[in-house]
């Protein structure tokens, strides 16, 4: 669905005494969007994830670079693309004074779609709005607020949706509401481009992701695969003899620990080695006392790629 290579997007503003600042935004990003995937744009604040898609979604031109986005060519057709693709800014351009209805029924109306008010009708019962459609923006709630400004982008049912930071600002269960009606579009058949600066966000809802630092790819993989990468998982085990224990976990094990009466095993996948683990310890009769899972994060992946956590970037994890 999305095919990038090297795009790049260097910003030029005047300072207030007419100095002029150049700011670096995307300093050369490849991305590979599969159909029907939901795919993360995973990043600290500034770190050029709104400027990589507004570049995919042909609303800024890249300085160099290129890019097949929806089956055309980014630089030579955007007016194709433009016609099949959804974009959810961060601001969501929902008119404060006008009614859901009527504003999703324009935006029908300029994608040229011949029975408008029942693709309105549709798309207002699909994101639970039928009941508020007929009141001003300004009386709805932030969740529904939100998924007015989606279904701005979907009412003409593109098969690629871009969303800014959906969830920045939602509180849990309207987050939690919101991850489900994005994994629906996903059902649908629709693919979905998203930036978050969320790490649980990243992991729980995305299919893949590319994980973003100062205008570059460091990362880009499945969230588990990421996370399997950098670091595994980690077993803590109490048992009485803890010395052998450790070597009849050897074949499970990339390395093992004993501290104490402590062991520790780290696994590439805790999930899958915890049961096969389980059973050589009760066929060696080695007693357990206790056993936990710990499993890496994201926020481990982005430690090991940039040197520091996510997290202390000031970005809500
Ligand atoms: N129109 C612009 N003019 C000048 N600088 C810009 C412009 N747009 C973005 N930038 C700068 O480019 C860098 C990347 O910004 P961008 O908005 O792409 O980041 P982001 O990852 O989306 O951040 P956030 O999570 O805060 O939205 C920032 O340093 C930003 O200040």
């Amino acid at each position: 669905m999305i095919d990038a290579h090297g795009l790049r997007k260097t910003f030029t503003t005047r300072g207030r005494r007419g100095a002029i600042q150049t700011v670096e935004a995307v300093r050369g990003v490849d991305l590979a969007v599969e159909t029907g995937e939901i795919f993360g744009v995973l990043g600290p604040n500034g770190a050029g994830k709104t400027t990589t898609i507004r570049m995919l979604a042909t609303l800024i031109a890249p300085d160099a670079g290129t890019a097949t986005v929806a089956g055309h060519d980014l630089l030579t057709e955007p007016g194709r693309i433009r016609a099949r693709l959804g974009y959810v800014s961060q601001a969501g351009g929902v008119e404060e004074n006008t009614t859901p209805r009527a504003q999703i029924m324009m935006a029908a109306r300029v994608h040229g779609l011949a029975r408008a008010s029942e693709a309105t009708a549709d798309v207002l019962d699909r994101f639970d709005l039928s009941e508020v459609a007929d009141r001003p923006a300004r009386t709805l709630s932030g969740g529904q607020r939100r998924r007015v400004a989606i279904a701005l982008g979907l009412v003409h049912s593109p098969p690629l949706l871009f969303l800014d930071e959906p969830t920045t600002g939602l509180d849990p269960q309207n987050r939690a509401n919101l991850w489900n009606r994005i994994r629906e579009l996903r059902e649908r058949g629709t693919s979905v481009l998203l930036s978050t600066h969320y790490l649980d966000e990243a992991d729980a809802l995305c299919d893949r992701l590319a994980i973003i630092d100062h205008g570059l790819v460091v990362a880009q993989g499945t969230p588990s695969e990421l996370k399997r990468e950098v670091s595994g998982d980690v077993v803590t085990l109490r048992v009485g003899d803890p010395e052998p224990a450790a070597e009849k976990l050897k074949p499970y094990a990339r390395e093992t620990r004993v501290d104490d009466e402590v062991l520790r095993v780290y696994v590439d996948d805790g999930e899958r080695a915890l049961p096969a683990m389980l059973r050589v310890l009760e066929e060696h009769g080695l007693g357990l006392t206790s056993i936990s899972l710990e499993r890496s994060t994201l926020d481990d992946v982005f430690l090991a790629k940039t040197g520091r956590s996510l997290r202390d970037t000031g970005a809500a994890a």
